[in-house]
């Protein structure tokens, strides 16, 4: 049965229930992951996965990129997914131009606010930007497009002239606004209380952009969520600029866990996962969180005890509900009842002395760093046996 446990401290802290949305953006930003390219088809799939997952808006492709970005993000705003399909456009008119060409629902229009990007990038005002980004949202919503008025690197940004430009964007008709912590500058006090700032100075709803270069991509998108903000951009595996971007089925598992959000089908995580590590070419690192080879495999032998008892002790969800699976792995960290366990499973009883023999050449071999799968294991006990008998006949 797959279950979990709760976060229970959750009790002890007063919050409502979450209003959260997910807009996954792995065939945009996690596609910007350096050398990686999804084919139409890829992209396709991908997209069909997050739409069965039950992600409400998957960001397609940024459509001024190239042909090939066109053509993909058109074929999958065509497939009829109950996702909403959203593109990228700089604050330019021929981007958002080839946003309307690909038949998509939202345009996330987005411009750098930083002094950084003003001066060294854009080489405006703070109020050049401003009309730049109002005259490309003017026109995105002349031709119906959804708008998300995008503020890139926000986080490094003064607070007065973020608010200034969110509420021009809402003035203008924006549809949602988003902080981008584009460098992954945050941490979740500094996250929760910018969120809590942008929403006292507008009133559509707040969007959130993590990336990971310290780490706190989760932990910042789901501290924006606690203080409000209604869209989660989320990549699968994680990928994306740099260190990446928030991972999807870290989010999933934290809004399940934590706040009880459990619509999504977190079932179909692994195998999303699997299917775009080889599709972009990024391996999952074996201890990733949820996904990762080794999310559930077990070698210590005080752990397997508990587990063979009841799956919760050491760990926090099971594997099924993510569409992983559990493993055991013999080691020198392991202990007889694990050994016991597993040689069951192969077919053998063993006896006391057998499992202390075995056990010792377990440990002995891992001494000498190798730890012992399956089929290793069930070579090791047949040999141990045979040795024994050819022993006791001898005698
Ligand atoms: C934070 C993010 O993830 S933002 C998205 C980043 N993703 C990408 O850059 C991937 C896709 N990019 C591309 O394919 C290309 O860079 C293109 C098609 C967008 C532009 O190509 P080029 O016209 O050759 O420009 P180039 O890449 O050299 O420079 C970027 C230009 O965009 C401008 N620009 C950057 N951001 C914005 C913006 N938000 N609004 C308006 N203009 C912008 C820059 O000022 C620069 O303009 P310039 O050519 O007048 O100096
Ligand atoms: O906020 C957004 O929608 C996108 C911005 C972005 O990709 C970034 O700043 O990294």
């Amino acid at each position: 049965m797959a279950g979990f446990s709760k976060n229970d401290w959750m009790k002890h802290v007063k919050m409502g229930p979450l209003d959260v949305e997910i807009c996954d953006v792995t065939l945009r930003d996690g596609e910007q992951t350096p050398g990686v390219s999804f084919t139409k088809e890829e992209k396709m799939e991908i997209a069909r996965t997050l739409d069965e997952i039950g992600v409400e808006v998957i960001e397609a492709g940024f459509p001024v990129v190239s042909q090939g970005e066109k053509d993909a993000v058109k074929a999958i705003a065509r497939m009829g997914l109950d996702a909403k399909i959203c593109c990228l456009a700089r604050a330019v008119k021929e981007d958002v131009d080839a946003v309307l060409d690909c038949d998509a629902d939202i345009v996330g229009i987005f411009m750098g606010t930083s002094e950084l990007h003003l001066k060294y990038k854009h080489k405006k005002t703070q109020e050049e930007a401003i009309d730049c980004m109002v005259t490309a949202l003017e026109h995105a919503k002349r031709h119906g497009l959804v708008v998300r008025f995008a503020a890139e690197d926000s986080t490094r940004t003064d607070l007065e002239f973020l608010k200034r430009f969110y509420k021009a964007g809402e003035e203008a008709g924006a549809d949602y606004v988003s902080i981008a912590d584009t460098v992954g500058a945050m941490n979740p006090t500094t996250m929760k209380y910018l969120v809590s700032e942008i929403r006292k100075a507008v009133s559509i709803p707040v969007c959130v952009h993590c990336h990971d270069d310290l780490g706190l991509a989760v932990a910042n998108t789901l501290a924006a969520a606690e203080a409000g903000a209604r869209q989660l951009h989320t990549t699968v595996n994680g990928i994306g600029e740099r260190a990446g971007n928030a991972a999807l089925e870290e989010v999933l598992m934290g809004l399940l866990i934590h706040y009880n959000v459990d619509r999504y089908d977190t079932t179909r995580l692994k195998g999303l996962s699997d299917m775009v590590a080889r599709y972009s070419g990024i391996a999952v690192a074996k201890n990733k969180a949820v996904v990762g080879a080794n999310a559930f495999a077990h070698e210590s032998g005080i752990h397997i005890a508990a587990l063979l008892e009841n799956d919760r002790t050491y760990e926090l969800y099971s594997p099924e509900l993510v569409g992983g699976s559990r493993e055991f792995i013999l080691g020198k960290h392991s202990g007889s009842k694990a050994l016991c366990y597993m040689a069951r499973q192969m077919g053998y009883t063993l006896s006391q002395a057998e499992t202390s023999l075995i056990l010792e050449e377990i440990k002995r071999l891992s001494d000498m760093k190798k730890s012992l799968r399956k089929e290793e294991l069930a070579e090791l006990i047949s040999r141990t046996l045979t040795d024994k008998k050819l022993s006791m006949t001898k005698a």
